[in-house]
């Protein structure tokens, strides 16, 4: 088993690159399902455990697909087949994303239903709501979902009880081979929602609105394979921000959009940070003294809940009370208990955690509870006297692209060992890659 070992103390500084965002290439990815003549060409594409589970899944539906240099090709003009491979749609629940895609392409898809995770339920009802509207029948049971329209989709007027980022996406996809105009209300508004409605209006749709609380999606008859770029991770530009700001550093994040982390900047800014656009990049310098402050995690352009353990982790340095509310997730606080044993105060109370800063954090030996609490407990140990070791890595490997390796490139104290229990010895040399291809396959 792997762990990343970090010795707390060091002042960040240097020049880190973000990825292209996760969030954005799962649903381009997907989408490219609905091109059945040419080839989909998709670049900055991050070297993430996620991205091979997506294509994975495409390619045991019958789609020829390849994954080099940053990368990644896809061809679906062959016949498709409809139903998903469930062992790889269980490892990842963005796997939902090939419903709409192949419903609207051949009125049928067949998928293992997501199970809750870490952060929460996480329930499917308003992709469902919206594939309803139109025009497929949908069934649960036997832990599948599974869509059957007859003839081609209709477009429809869909409103979404909440914004949910994944059922804007499935439904935009969905009325992308739809017969006419669907409309969704209330939906998603977040940049990786823009990022898919670009690559799908260069396959040929016409996607109106994306970014507002509006889309219009007139579907076409047929779409093609196109040339696309993945937008930067603004998740990874904001973690790597709090990595300076909680060192007290001064380091450049390029292919940082500042756009995109509007709320995290001012939240940060709160709390003594500077803030410089430059070039493409954003640089960040931390303050000697921390200041509190409270956030609410909000669907965009509020405070993004995939930014929150990052902060709190912040937060824990800060002199004065901080109050967090997490509102998009129920139950997104399972780090917590892991940053209590780095002895932080905070106490939790409904939806919100009260923070009485700062906390004199000491290292400890701590499990990442999901992707964004694995990040922030590798932060949180940057500040803390002595050595914090972060098992469970699995979650980390799923986002952040060799993140023990950008934060050693600027000047972290930190380091990704195959850990040795019998001997208690941290040895062994610096491994901080996500699995390759192989080492992927044969973890299945
Ligand atoms: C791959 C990807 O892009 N993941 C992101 C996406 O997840 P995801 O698309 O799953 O998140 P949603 O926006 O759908 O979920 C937001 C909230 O809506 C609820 N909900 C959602 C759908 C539904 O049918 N019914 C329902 O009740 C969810 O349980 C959750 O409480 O957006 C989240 C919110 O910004 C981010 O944290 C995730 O990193
Ligand atoms: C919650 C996240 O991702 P996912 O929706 O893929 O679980 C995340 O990126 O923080």
């Amino acid at each position: 088993m792997e762990e990343i070992i970090v010795r707390g103390g060091e002042r960040l500084q240097g020049t880190v690159r973000v990825e292209g965002a996760k969030n954005a290439v799962l649903p381009v990815i997907a989408a490219s399902m609905l091109a059945s003549e040419g080839e989909s060409v998709i670049t900055d594409v991050p070297v993430l455990a996620d991205v091979y589970t997506i294509n994975e899944v495409l390619r045991n539906m019958n789609a020829h697909i390849s994954f080099a240099d940053n990368t990644v090709h896809v061809d679906a003009s062959e016949p498709l087949m409809t139903e998903a491979p469930p062992e790889y749609v269980r490892k990842m629940r963005a796997s939902v994303l090939v419903l709409g895609p192949l419903l609207a392409r051949y009125g049928h898809a067949k998928v293992a239903m997501p199970g809750g995770c870490a952060i929460g339920s996480r329930p499917i009802d308003l992709h469902l709501k919206g594939f309803e509207a139109m025009g497929a029948d949908v069934h649960v049971g036997n832990g599948f979902v599974e869509l059957q329209a007859k003839g081609r989709l209709h477009g429809a007027k869909v409103y979404l009880d909440m914004p949910s980022v994944g059922a804007t996406e499935n439904i935009m996809m969905a009325a992308s081979l739809a017969d006419g105009t669907t409309t969704i209300e209330n939906c998603a508004k977040e940049p990786e929602i823009v990022d898919l409605a670009n690559f799908l209006n260069k396959m040929g749709t016409k996607v109106v609105g994306a970014g507002t609380e509006t889309i219009r999606i007139e579907g076409a008859e047929s779409l093609h394979g196109v040339d696309h770029s993945i937008i930067p991770d603004r998740v990874e530009a904001g973690t790597f921000m709090v990595a300076a700001s909680i060192t007290g550093g001064n380091v450049l994040i390029e292919n940082a959009e500042s756009a995109h982390l509007r709320s995290v900047i001012a939240k940060l800014e709160e709390m003594g940070t500077t803030i410089l656009s430059e070039g493409e990049g954003i640089r960040v310098l931390g303050p000697d003294k921390l200041l509190a402050t409270d956030i609410k995690t909000l669907p965009h352009p509020g405070f993004p809940t995939d930014m929150q353990s990052q902060m709190m982790a912040l937060m824990l340095n800060a002199y004065g009370t901080s109050v967090i509310t997490e509102t998009v997730f129920e139950n997104r606080f399972m780090h917590v208990e892991e940053f209590r044993r780095m002895n932080a105060r905070m106490k939790v109370e409904g939806r919100s955690v009260i923070i009485e800063g700062p906390s004199d954090l000491q290292g400890a030996e701590v499990a990442a509870t999901d992707l964004r609490a694995a990040a922030a407990l590798i932060l949180a140990g940057l500040r803390s006297e002595g050595i914090t070791r972060v098992t469970d890595l699995k979650h980390l490997d799923r986002g952040y692209v060799d993140f023990a390796e950008k934060l050693a490139g600027l000047g972290a104290s930190v380091e990704r060992i195959e850990a040795d229990r019998d001997a208690e010895q941290a040895s062994s040399p610096v491994n901080d890659r996500p699995l390759n291809f192989v080492e992927y396959l044969s973890s299945t």
